[in-house]
Order: C-alpha cells, then sequence, then structure tokens
C-alpha cells in the first residue's frame, strides 16, 4: 500500500522549486536550490489534507478557479495558537503546485486522492445539518453558509440542510425519518442545540436495538452516526471541552477529516422513567437557579447567564439535600490527580479496552452487543446528607470561555466516569471564591467546603418532609409553570410494554413536580427562599427533584478529536511516521 501510493517529483511552488514526496502517511515538500542547512520541509499529513483541486484554486473568502492544466492545489489543515483558549485554532491551508507536464499533474492529483480515500475511512460523505436560528448571537444561518459550506462542497461532503422552525425539531427528526445514507448528524448551536441530537441519535439507536431506555441498569448500545458541532451558541460548553476552541472553521475542519472522539453519557432517571441525556453539566443548586432565572432574560443572549448568575450570587441560597454515589475505581484516576483528558488522551485510551474489551478497533465497535456495566463489580454505595450550595455532576471537565479549565479540569471525556462536585453551605464570600477560582488556574477543590468524587452513578434524595414543605408553598405562590415537561418525557419513554408503565407515571409525577419546579421560579421573584432548588441538565431544567444518575462510558462520538496540547504539538519531530499524522507544525 505504502509503495503503491508513493510519488516524488520536482514541482514549483511560484518560481522556486521543491523536492515533493507523496507517502502513504505524508506529503512533504522541501525547497530543492538551497544549502542542506537551510532546507525547510514542511509536512503535512495526508489525513489532514481538506481537499485537492485541478489549477489554481482558492475557496475563502470566495471561490475562485484558475483552470491551467499544469497546475493544482492542495488544501490541508493548519494550526495556529488560540490567544484565548488552551486549544489550537484550525484553519484551511493553501499550496498551489505547477508541474511541467500535465500527465505528471493528473498522476499527483490521483494519488493524493486515492491516498485520502485509504488513509481516512471515517470521513464522512453526507451529513444532515440542523440549523438553531435562534441559538446565541442568532448568528448559526450566516456562520454555517458563509464558513462552513464552502469547506464542506471542497471536500466533497454532501450535505441536506434543515433550518429549524422549533424547539425539538431536531430530536423528533432522528427520532422518526429514515437515515439511511447519512455518515453524521451536524448541529450548528449551542449545547441545547446538541443535546437535541443527542436525544435525537441516543433514542433511534435504542429503538432499532430494541432496548428500554428507561432502565437504569440497561447497556445501551453506542450510536453509529457520529456528531459534529459548529458552535453558535451561549456556552458551547461541549464544542470548547472537545476541541478546545470556539471556532467554527475548527470544528468544519474536524469533521471533514473525519477525527472521532467518543464521549460519556450521563443518563438521568425518576422513579421508572428516564428523564434526560447529559454529558456536560446535572447542576443542581446555583447552577439550577442561574438556569432557572436566565430564561426569563433570554433576550440578552449569552450575557443573560453573566447576569442571572450575579442576580442568584446575591439571593444567597442553599439546600437541603441525600447525595448518595458510587465510587469509581480510585486505581485508574482521580479528580485531583492535576492531569488534563488531551487528545490521545491515555486514561481514555484504556478505558475503551476495558468497556469494549471484544472489540480490537474502534471501527468495530458498534457491531457487538456487550455489557460495560455488569464488568464492573458495583462497589459500595457512599451517603452525604446536610445543605449545599451546589451539587454537579459532569462527565467532562465542562470547560467553556467562563471557566477555560471547567467545572473538574482533571475530569475525562470518554473514561466512562463522572465527577461529583459538592459544595457544603458556606458564607458567601467563600462561595464567592469558589466560583473565582474557575475562571482561573486555582483550584477549586481546594477549599474545605468543597469536595469531589468520581463515579459511577449518583442517586439525589430530599430528606423527609421536604418535598411536602415545597408543596405546600407552591399552594401559597399559586405560580404553576406549563406542561412542556410532560410532553418532552413522554416522547423519550418509548419502549415496548414498559412504555405505558412509564408514561403514566411520568403523567402523575409530572402534575406533583409543576409544584416543586414552581417554587424556584417563583422564589426569584417573590423574593421568598424556596426548600428546593431545580436541576440544570445541560441547560435545560428537568421537571423533577429526585433523580438517579447513571454514567454510560463512549455512549456517542464526535467529530473531534480532544484538545490538543499546543506544546506538545511543537516537539513532534522525533515522532513515528504513523503518529506524525496527529503531529504537524504550527505557527
Ligand atoms: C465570579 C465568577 C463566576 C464564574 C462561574 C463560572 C462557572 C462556569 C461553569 C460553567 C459550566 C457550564 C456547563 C454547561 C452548561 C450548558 O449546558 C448550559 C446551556 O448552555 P447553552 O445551551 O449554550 O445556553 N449553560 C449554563 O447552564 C450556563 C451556566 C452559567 C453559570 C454561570
Ligand atoms: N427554531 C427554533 N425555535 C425555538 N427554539 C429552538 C429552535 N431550534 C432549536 N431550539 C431550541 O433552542 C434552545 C437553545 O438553543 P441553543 O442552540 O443551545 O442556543 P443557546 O446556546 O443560545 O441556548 C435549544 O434547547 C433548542 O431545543
Ligand atoms: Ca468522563
Amino acid at each position: 500500500m505504502e509503495t503503491d501510493l508513493r510519488l516524488e517529483s520536482s514541482l514549483w511552488i511560484g518560481n522556486k522549486r521543491y523536492r515533493a514526496v507523496l507517502t502513504g502517511w505524508h506529503l512533504k515538500w522541501t525547497e530543492a536550490d538551497k544549502k542542506n542547512g537551510d532546507k525547510k520541509t514542511v509536512s503535512v499529513p495526508v489525513a489532514e489534507v481538506v481537499g485537492v483541486e485541478n489549477g489554481r484554486v482558492e475557496i475563502l473568502p470566495q471561490k475562485s478557479v484558475e483552470d491551467t492544466d499544469k497546475d493544482f492545489t492542495v488544501f490541508y489543515v493548519k494550526r495556529s495558537r488560540s490567544r484565548s483558549t488552551y486549544g489550537l485554532l484550525w484553519s484551511l491551508g493553501r499550496t498551489q503546485f505547477s508541474c511541467p507536464s500535465r500527465v505528471l499533474r493528473d498522476q499527483w492529483t490521483n494519488h493524493l486522492r486515492t491516498a485520502l480515500k485509504t488513509h481516512s475511512p471515517l470521513r464522512p460523505h453526507r451529513l444532515l445539518v440542523f440549523i438553531n436560528p435562534f441559538g446565541g448571537k442568532k448568528k448559526g444561518r450566516e456562520i454555517y453558509h458563509s464558513l462552513v459550506a464552502p469547506l464542506f462542497e471542497l471536500a466533497g461532503i454532501s450535505s441536506h440542510v434543515i433550518v429549524t422552525e422549533r424547539a425539538n425539531q431536531a430530536r423528533d427528526h432522528l427520532l422518526k425519518k429514515d437515515l439511511t445514507g447519512f455518515d453524521g448528524v451536524v448541529c450548528v448551536g449551542g449545547d441545547g442545540m446538541f443535546s437535541e441530537i443527542l436525544h435525537g441519535l441516543i433514542g433511534r439507536t435504542q429503538q432499532e436495538a430494541g432496548l428500554c431506555e428507561t432502565d437504569p441498569a440497561v447497556t445501551l448500545q453506542p450510536c453509529p452516526l457520529h456528531i459534529g458541532i459548529i458552535p453558535a451558541g451561549s456556552t458551547d460548553c461541549v464544542c470548547y471541552a472537545t476541541v478546545g476552541v470556539i471556532d467554527p472553521v475548527t470544528s468544519a475542519l474536524h469533521i471533514i477529516i473525519g477525527d472521532s472522539q467518543p464521549l460519556d453519557v450521563c443518563s438521568v432517571h425518576h422513579a421508572s422513567t428516564l428523564v434526560r441525556y447529559s454529558v456536560s453539566l446535572v447542576g443542581y443548586g446555583f447552577y439550577g437557579d442561574v438556569l432557572a432565572e436566565s430564561e426569563k432574560h433570554r433576550w440578552m443572549g449569552p450575557l443573560r447567564y453573566d447576569y442571572s448568575g450575579t442576580v442568584v450570587y446575591l439571593s444567597n441560597r442553599s439546600y437541603a439535600g441525600i447525595v448518595q454515589y458510587l465510587p469509581a475505581d480510585p486505581l485508574l484516576s482521580s479528580p485531583r490527580d492535576k492531569t488534563r483528558c488531551l487528545s490521545g488522551c491515555n486514561v481514555c485510551s484504556r478505558s475503551t479496552e476495558r468497556l469494549f474489551p471484544h472489540t480490537s478497533d474502534s471501527g468495530s465497535l458498534y457491531s457487538s452487543h456487550f455489557s460495560q456495566y455488569s464488568n464492573d463489580s458495583e462497589g459500595e454505595w457512599v451517603s452525604v446528607e446536610g445543605r449545599f450550595r451546589c451539587v454537579s455532576l459532569t462527565c467532562m471537565s465542562s470547560s467553556c470561555a467562563r471557566s477555560p479549565l471547567g467545572l473538574s479540569p482533571s475530569a475525562h471525556l470518554a473514561d466512562g466516569t463522572g465527577d461529583l462536585i459538592l459544595v457544603w453551605d458556606t458564607h458567601p464570600l467563600s462561595f464567592l471564591k469558589f466560583l473565582y477560582r474557575h475562571t482561573s488556574t486555582q483550584d477549586q477543590f481546594d477549599l474545605p467546603f468543597v469536595e469531589v468524587h468520581r463515579v459511577k452513578a449518583v442517586r439525589f434524595s430530599l430528606p423527609d418532609g421536604r418535598e411536602e414543605e415545597a408543596h405546600e408553598e407552591i399552594g401559597e405562590l399559586n405560580c404553576a409553570r406549563g406542561g412542556e415537561e410532560r410532553e418532552y418525557v413522554d416522547t423519550v419513554s418509548r419502549n415496548g410494554s414498559q412504555q405505558q408503565l412509564a408514561q403514566r407515571v411520568v403523567e402523575r409525577e409530572t402534575k406533583n413536580e409543576h409544584k416543586t419546579v414552581a417554587p424556584i421560579l417563583c422564589g426569584l421573584c417573590c423574593k421568598k427562599t424556596p426548600a428546593v432548588s431545580v436541576w440544570n441538565c445541560d441547560g435545560e431544567i428537568l421537571p423533577f427533584t429526585e433523580i438517579f444518575c447513571r454514567i454510560h462510558g463512549q455512549l456517542v462520538r464526535l467529530y473531534a478529536r480532544g484538545i490538543e496540547d499546543g506544546a506538545a504539538m511543537q516537539n513532534c519531530s522525533q515522532e513515528s511516521d504513523k503518529n506524525k499524522s496527529r503531529c504537524i507544525t504550527y505557527k
């Protein structure tokens, strides 16, 4: 294979002559007429070639083609450091080569195209794209059409684009419509839009596998379609934590080259129903209150979270609760080990072997049926009770612009665990110190009122009598919320005979839950301290207070590769040829 694809010749870039070599893994070109010491080689991994075009071609800002018969243009991934974040920005690199003859030009373009097919098996050919026109600063459509679509076209990807007209349209489409022929689904929007895609794809996969999502003990089937995220939302935490930057072009390039990043997913249950899935934050107390408050100020756009954060902080609340958790194996990793989950993370790679022991590579992952949960010996549940400022569970670091290292800086994207952060009631200034540390590199867990545990499952309940108290409060406040939660849970609980049972329970519980969700929504405006908070589940308010959460290791795959370590990329020159496909020099 390697020898078949090898091609070497002199080529010109402008008026300089280069020695160009295509091996199986790399396209390299070195200035030919310089002394050995001054010779610079540019090396582009074949896996990072975006497209090859005949002639002298430009794509951005506008497409232009000069159809000469001895020239060809190669487009590839180019890296640069981001000034504000830890990840690397990707942009479209372009080099125009001239050949001595048309025959040689055709040989180069044919070899390059064959090499692309051979070395990038996960590159998508056909994508289903959902654009939320109202996410973030309402620029989703513009971002897609001006920055992303031209790149997809260059890479030969055909896309079916749907601009959503209502919430949950993308989720419902994925649950019901024919998805044959699509390699992946792309969402242009924020974490809420990603969550729709997540629910649609997980639900569809379980439906087709005949599995019951409502049962927390069931081993769910990983989704066969990859998810791409073009960030155009308010927090964009999933994109930030898996790519390291919020940049539509970087994300589009990860999609084009078919990068693949597995992701843990947390299922949230109440009684015998599945309530929602989460990948970033399941948060009670402060984060729930901020979300509830922020919904009233959507018109502010992304700033609504800063405003609501301040309002909720000033309201100085804490809540009683019982938290039970099932610790993960402490020998594998720890949330205090000061490591970071970066591209090619060893902890996550070892987890793949542990979670899917019968598969030798990720390509065949989806064809086998496995039981990751029953492989783990369950271990001992731990229970704590008291008053909390907040209780948060996150499957990943949940880094975002507000918190560049995230809620749990050492959490892993794909290790089958989540980090449970317990912030006990404390003085308002101490809590402010905790919050403030999220914005810097200071350790937010190094405070006496904060605990963090790496876990496989969590249960939250209210102390005896607390739920009744909450119900009485709502009677006084008379401020009930509409029935949209019931509509949602009905559509996710849909498996066979268990479906009707789950649905009945949900309807009954939801009637009560309007009583428990409403106090916080009203409490903020009525200045009355409510007895309970609400759960923020990736930006959605949950209709239940008492929940059970379980982490499902590597349930979905994103077109991403984790955060690239800028410093390490510089030291790639000693790498073996195969590993070098992950390394390239950046400016
Ligand atoms: C004194 C400075 C205080 C700074 C506190 C910073 C802590 C920030 C941690 C943020 C974690 C975010 C986890 C992700 C949540 C999103 O799913 C959710 C919905 O996002 P979107 O769909 O884009 O609207 N965002 C939030 O819940 C916002 C939380 C903001 C809390 C201040
Ligand atoms: N056309 C639409 N009209 C109204 N809401 C929508 C539409 N499309 C998607 N949504 C919903 O909007 C919510 C927020 O979207 P998102 O893209 O995450 O933006 P943001 O990050 O600003 O919250 C999501 O929960 C999604 O379900
Ligand atoms: Ca994890």
